[in-house]
């Protein structure tokens, strides 16, 4: 593990320097990531492989991309910004957040997103819609590293948060989350977050995941969280 670690983090060091937006070294290095521009801002996906990601993380990204042809499933796309929409349907729950500012809004961006590739988040997410339930391919990289060689129980944390929340859909904020850390993760390994939505009572969405080792042998987590699907009549500020 330690010596495909640092083979990882030796092509992490060497992508290091390029900036999102600064033009590529190589178009080859990243043939999957798709790139255009609106508004001069570059948006890109980062739900696709690039240099950083493990045999691992391929391996899996390529299976459920198969997974997808039938219809079945499909990858989310995801951004460092939400769409306009996205954001309008959220600031008008948050009138007086200082998001308002505009100068804020634009900096504002998603921070499992704001590495370069490999440090931090990499992770995928797909979902099957009629099973209301979604996989989450995550590998944690050197820059969310907790104890010596592990990840942080935080990051894991973040992970899960984002893997529940993707079980859900329109404005929703977490109310309520309950991990139970059941083995730690090495640092840099990949894991699989297994999300499902248990239950809709009105406004609140139930929801449970599992974090396991790629050959599912080690369980990592088990969390459950409470979602509240925001009402338009109330503001949360
Ligand atoms: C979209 C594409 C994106 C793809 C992924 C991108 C990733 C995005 C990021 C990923 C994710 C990032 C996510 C983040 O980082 S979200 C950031 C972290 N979360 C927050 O900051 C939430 C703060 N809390 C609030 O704003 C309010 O409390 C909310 C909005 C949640 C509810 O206030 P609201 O005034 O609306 O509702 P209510 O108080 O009338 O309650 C309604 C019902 O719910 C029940 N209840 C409430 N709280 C709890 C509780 N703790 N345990 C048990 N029950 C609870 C309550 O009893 C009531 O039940 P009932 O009496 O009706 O039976």
């Amino acid at each position: 593990m330690l010596r495909s670690c640092t083979a990882g983090l030796r092509s992490i060091w060497a992508l290091r320097g390029r900036r999102e937006g600064a033009p590529r070294l190589s178009m080859d290095l990243q043939p999957a990531r798709r790139l255009f521009s609106t508004e001069k801002v570059i948006h890109k996906d980062w739900a696709l492989p690039n240099p950083s990601w493990s045999k691992d993380l391929k391996l899996l990204f390529d299976q459920f991309m198969k997974k997808c042809e039938d219809g079945s499933w499909e990858r989310l796309p995801s951004y460092k910004r939400r769409s306009t929409q996205e954001s309008e349907d959220f600031k008008t729950y948050f009138l007086g957040s200082a998001l308002q500012t505009q100068s804020l809004w634009k900096k504002a961006q998603l921070f499992t997103r704001g590495f370069e590739d490999g440090l931090g988040f990499e992770y995928v997410i797909f979902k099957n819609n009629d099973e209301k339930r979604t996989v989450c391919l995550f590998q944690g990289g050197p820059y969310l590293q907790g104890v010596p060689g592990l990840l942080h129980g935080g990051a894991m944390a973040t992970m899960i948060d984002i893997a529940l929340g993707s079980c859900t859909g329109g404005a929703v904020m977490t109310a309520n989350l309950n991990i139970n850390f059941k083995r730690p993760v090495p640092l840099c390994s990949v894991v699989v977050i297994n999300s499902q939505l248990d239950k809709l009572e009105g406004r609140k969405l139930f929801l449970s995941c599992n974090v396991r080792s790629v050959d599912e042998k080690t369980l990592y987590s088990e969390a459950t969280g409470l979602f509240i699907k925001l009402d338009p009549e109330k503001s949360s500020t």
